[in-house]
Protein backbone atom coordinates (compact mmCIF):
# COMPACT_ATOMS: atom_id res chain seq x y z
CA UNK A 1 0.00 0.00 0.00
CA UNK A 2 1.25 3.90 -1.13
CA UNK A 3 1.75 6.33 1.83
CA UNK A 4 0.99 9.95 2.46
CA UNK A 5 3.47 10.97 5.86
CA UNK A 6 3.64 14.34 8.12
CA UNK A 7 6.39 14.15 10.18
CA UNK A 8 7.19 16.75 12.82
CA UNK A 9 4.35 17.92 13.76
CA UNK A 10 4.32 20.14 16.78
CA UNK A 11 1.63 20.67 19.18
CA UNK A 12 1.40 21.86 22.76
CA UNK A 13 -0.88 19.74 24.57
CA UNK A 14 -1.76 19.08 28.65
CA UNK A 15 0.17 15.51 28.92
CA UNK A 16 1.65 13.74 31.72
CA UNK A 17 1.04 11.32 35.16
CA UNK A 18 2.78 13.93 37.73
CA UNK A 19 0.73 16.54 39.47
CA UNK A 20 2.63 19.75 37.44
CA UNK A 21 1.64 18.41 34.12
CA UNK A 22 -1.89 18.87 34.72
CA UNK A 23 -0.73 22.37 35.55
CA UNK A 24 1.40 23.26 32.17
CA UNK A 25 1.23 22.74 28.29
CA UNK A 26 4.50 20.44 27.34
CA UNK A 27 5.43 20.30 23.17
CA UNK A 28 4.84 17.02 21.29
CA UNK A 29 6.64 16.23 18.05
CA UNK A 30 3.85 13.77 15.94
CA UNK A 31 5.15 11.42 13.20
CA UNK A 32 2.73 9.87 11.24
CA UNK A 33 2.56 7.47 8.02
CA UNK A 34 -0.80 6.54 6.63
CA UNK A 35 -1.56 4.06 4.45
CA UNK A 36 -3.64 5.09 0.89
CA UNK A 37 -3.75 4.53 -2.51
CA UNK A 38 -2.28 7.37 -4.38
CA UNK A 39 -2.90 5.60 -7.76
CA UNK A 40 -6.26 7.37 -7.96
CA UNK A 41 -5.52 10.72 -7.21
CA UNK A 42 -2.11 10.05 -8.94
CA UNK A 43 -4.29 9.71 -12.40
CA UNK A 44 -6.85 12.28 -11.80
CA UNK A 45 -4.80 15.09 -10.07
CA UNK A 46 -7.40 15.73 -7.85
CA UNK A 47 -7.09 16.52 -4.44
CA UNK A 48 -10.52 15.40 -2.78
CA UNK A 49 -9.50 11.98 -3.90
CA UNK A 50 -6.45 12.50 -1.84
CA UNK A 51 -5.44 11.92 1.55
CA UNK A 52 -5.23 15.84 1.80
CA UNK A 53 -1.98 15.91 4.71
CA UNK A 54 -3.03 20.01 5.24
CA UNK A 55 -6.41 18.70 6.61
CA UNK A 56 -5.06 15.94 8.46
CA UNK A 57 -2.36 17.77 10.44
CA UNK A 58 -5.12 20.40 10.92
CA UNK A 59 -7.42 17.72 12.47
CA UNK A 60 -4.35 15.98 14.29
CA UNK A 61 -3.13 19.31 15.98
CA UNK A 62 -7.16 20.25 17.03
CA UNK A 63 -7.36 16.89 18.75
CA UNK A 64 -3.97 16.83 20.75
CA UNK A 65 -4.56 20.51 21.90
CA UNK A 66 -7.24 20.07 23.35
CA UNK A 67 -6.92 16.35 24.65
CA UNK A 68 -6.16 15.56 28.34
CA UNK A 69 -4.77 12.45 28.31
CA UNK A 70 -1.90 11.20 31.52
CA UNK A 71 -0.15 8.76 29.16
CA UNK A 72 1.33 9.13 25.42
CA UNK A 73 -0.10 5.85 24.70
CA UNK A 74 -3.49 7.12 25.43
CA UNK A 75 -3.37 9.42 23.13
CA UNK A 76 -1.95 7.44 20.30
CA UNK A 77 -4.67 5.17 20.41
CA UNK A 78 -7.47 7.80 20.62
CA UNK A 79 -5.49 9.33 17.33
CA UNK A 80 -5.41 6.60 15.70
CA UNK A 81 -9.11 5.52 16.48
CA UNK A 82 -9.95 9.11 15.11
CA UNK A 83 -8.14 8.55 12.12
CA UNK A 84 -9.25 5.86 11.05
CA UNK A 85 -13.08 6.74 11.48
CA UNK A 86 -12.62 10.02 10.26
CA UNK A 87 -10.77 10.10 7.40
CA UNK A 88 -10.85 6.25 6.34
CA UNK A 89 -7.58 5.58 6.73
CA UNK A 90 -6.83 1.65 6.72
CA UNK A 91 -3.70 1.47 8.54
CA UNK A 92 -0.85 3.94 9.95
CA UNK A 93 2.01 3.92 12.08
CA UNK A 94 2.11 6.82 14.53
CA UNK A 95 4.82 8.07 16.56
CA UNK A 96 5.00 10.82 19.45
CA UNK A 97 8.01 12.54 20.86
CA UNK A 98 7.75 14.12 24.33
CA UNK A 99 11.07 15.84 23.92
CA UNK A 100 12.39 17.43 27.16
CA UNK A 101 11.02 14.35 29.41
CA UNK A 102 14.10 12.78 30.67
CA UNK A 103 16.49 14.76 30.64
CA UNK A 104 19.41 12.79 29.90
CA UNK A 105 17.48 11.48 26.34
CA UNK A 106 17.14 13.70 23.50
CA UNK A 107 14.03 12.38 23.08
CA UNK A 108 11.24 9.92 24.46
CA UNK A 109 8.05 8.94 23.37
CA UNK A 110 5.73 5.69 21.79
CA UNK A 111 5.11 4.29 18.19
CA UNK A 112 2.00 2.01 17.72
CA UNK A 113 0.52 0.73 14.17
CA UNK A 114 -2.79 0.17 13.77
CA UNK A 115 -5.05 -1.29 10.90
CA UNK A 116 -3.54 -2.46 7.93
CA UNK A 117 -0.04 -3.02 8.27
CA UNK A 118 2.31 -1.14 6.08
CA UNK A 119 4.89 -3.37 5.20
CA UNK A 120 8.08 -4.00 6.70
CA UNK A 121 10.13 -0.71 5.21
CA UNK A 122 7.90 1.41 7.27
CA UNK A 123 9.86 4.37 6.81
CA UNK A 124 8.30 7.28 4.59
N1 LIG B 1 5.44 4.68 28.57
C1 LIG B 1 5.27 5.87 29.18
N2 LIG B 1 6.04 6.18 30.24
C2 LIG B 1 5.88 7.35 30.84
C3 LIG B 1 4.90 8.28 30.39
C4 LIG B 1 4.12 7.92 29.27
O1 LIG B 1 3.23 8.68 28.79
N3 LIG B 1 4.31 6.70 28.70
N4 LIG B 1 4.80 9.49 31.01
C5 LIG B 1 5.56 9.82 32.03
C6 LIG B 1 5.51 11.17 32.63
O2 LIG B 1 4.36 11.89 32.28
C7 LIG B 1 6.79 11.89 32.19
O3 LIG B 1 6.74 12.19 30.79
C8 LIG B 1 7.07 13.17 32.96
O4 LIG B 1 8.39 13.63 32.63
C9 LIG B 1 6.55 8.91 32.62
N5 LIG B 1 6.67 7.68 31.90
Amino acid sequence: MDRVFIEGLRVDALIGVYGWEREVRQTLMLDLVMAWDNRVPGMSDDVTQALDYGRVAEAVAGWVGESRFQLLEALAESLAQKLMDEFEVPGLQLTIRKPGAVASAVSVGVSINRGLRLGAENSA
